[in-house]
C-alpha cells in the first residue's frame, strides 16, 4: 500500500517546476565544465528563473505557514518532499503497521566516494525514514540518537530499497531500525532513538 505523504501530486503547478529544478540540478553536475554548452548562458537564464520567483514568493512567514499547514504530512522535506528540489525523491510502500520502505536510484548529485552514495546523504535518507516509520506506527518525535553503520558501499544508479521499522515505545523514547540496501544486500544500517516532542506548527 502506497503512503499518501503530501496530499496528492500538483504536476502542473509546483511539482512540475520542481521535477525540472531537479533535472537542473542532476544535468549540471553531470556536465561540469565537460560541455559545449554556454554556461555563462545558462547562469543567466537560470538567474532570471530566480529573480522571477524571488519576486513574486511570499513573506517566508507566510510561506512556513503554508508548508505546515493541516495537520498531516509535509510536501517540503529535503529527502520525500514533493515541493524540495533537492528531494530525490522517495515514495513510501507499507509493508505493515509499523513498517515502511522506498525505492530509489541515486545519481551524481548524492556522489560521494567514486560512483557511491555520499554517507551523509545515506544517514539523511534513513534519519528521514526512521521519522516517516514512526509517524506511520503513531508514535512520532524527533531524532535524539542516529547510530549508523556503513557496511559496504552504496552504490549509485542501482536501485536501493530503503527500509525502516518501528521496534518499540517507552513513554517518550520511541525506537527505530532501518537498512539501504542495492541487489539484496545490506549497504547501511541505522538505529535511532526518537523522543516524543512536537514543536508547534506555525500558524
Ligand atoms: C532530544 C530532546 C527532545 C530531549 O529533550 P527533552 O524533551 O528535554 O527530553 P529529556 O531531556 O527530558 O529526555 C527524555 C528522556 O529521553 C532521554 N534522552 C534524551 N536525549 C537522549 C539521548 N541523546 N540519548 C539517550 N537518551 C536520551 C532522557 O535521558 C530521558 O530519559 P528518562 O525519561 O528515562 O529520564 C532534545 O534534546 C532536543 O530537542 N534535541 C534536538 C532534536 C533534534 O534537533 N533532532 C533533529 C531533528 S528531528
Ligand atoms: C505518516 C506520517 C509521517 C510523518 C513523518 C515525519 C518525518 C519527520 C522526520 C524528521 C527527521 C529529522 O528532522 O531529523
Amino acid at each position: 500500500m502506497t503512503i499518501d505523504l503530501h496530499s496528492g501530486t500538483r504536476p502542473a503547478g509546483v511539482d512540475a517546476a520542481v521535477a525540472a529544478a531537479r533535472r537542473v540540478i542532476d544535468a549540471l553536475v553531470r556536465a561540469g565544465d565537460m560541455t559545449d554548452a554556454d554556461m555563462s548562458d545558462i547562469a543567466d537564464r537560470l538567474n532570471a528563473v530566480a529573480d522571477d520567483l524571488d519576486s513574486s514568493s511570499p513573506p517566508v512567514d507566510d510561506r512556513l505557514v503554508d508548508m505546515w499547514r493541516g495537520d498531516g504530512m509535509t510536501r517540503h522535506d529535503p529527502v520525500a518532499g514533493r515541493e524540495n528540489p533537492i528531494a530525490p525523491p522517495l515514495d513510501y510502500t507499507a509493508v505493515d503497521s509499523r513498517t515502511i520502505e522506498a525505492e530509489a536510484t541515486l545519481g551524481l548529485p548524492y556522489q560521494g566516494p567514486p560512483s557511491c552514495v555520499h554517507g551523509g546523504v545515506s544517514a539523511l535518507l534513513l534519519d528521514h525514514t526512521l521519522g516517516v516509520a514512526n509517524g506511520w506506527a503513531g508514535a512520532s518525535g524527533v531524532t535524539a540518537e542516529l547510530t549508523v553503520r556503513y557496511h559496504r558501499l552504496t552504490p549509485l544508479f542501482e536501485p536501493l530499497t530503503i527500509t525502516a521499522r518501528q521496534i518499540s515505545v517507552d513513554g517518550r523514547k520511541i525506537r527505530t531500525t532501518g537498512e539501504i540496501k542495492a541487489g539484496g544486500e545490506t549497504c547501511v544500517s541505522a538505529e535511532g532513538l526518537f523522543i516524543a516532542k512536537h514543536p508547534p506548527r506555525p500558524r
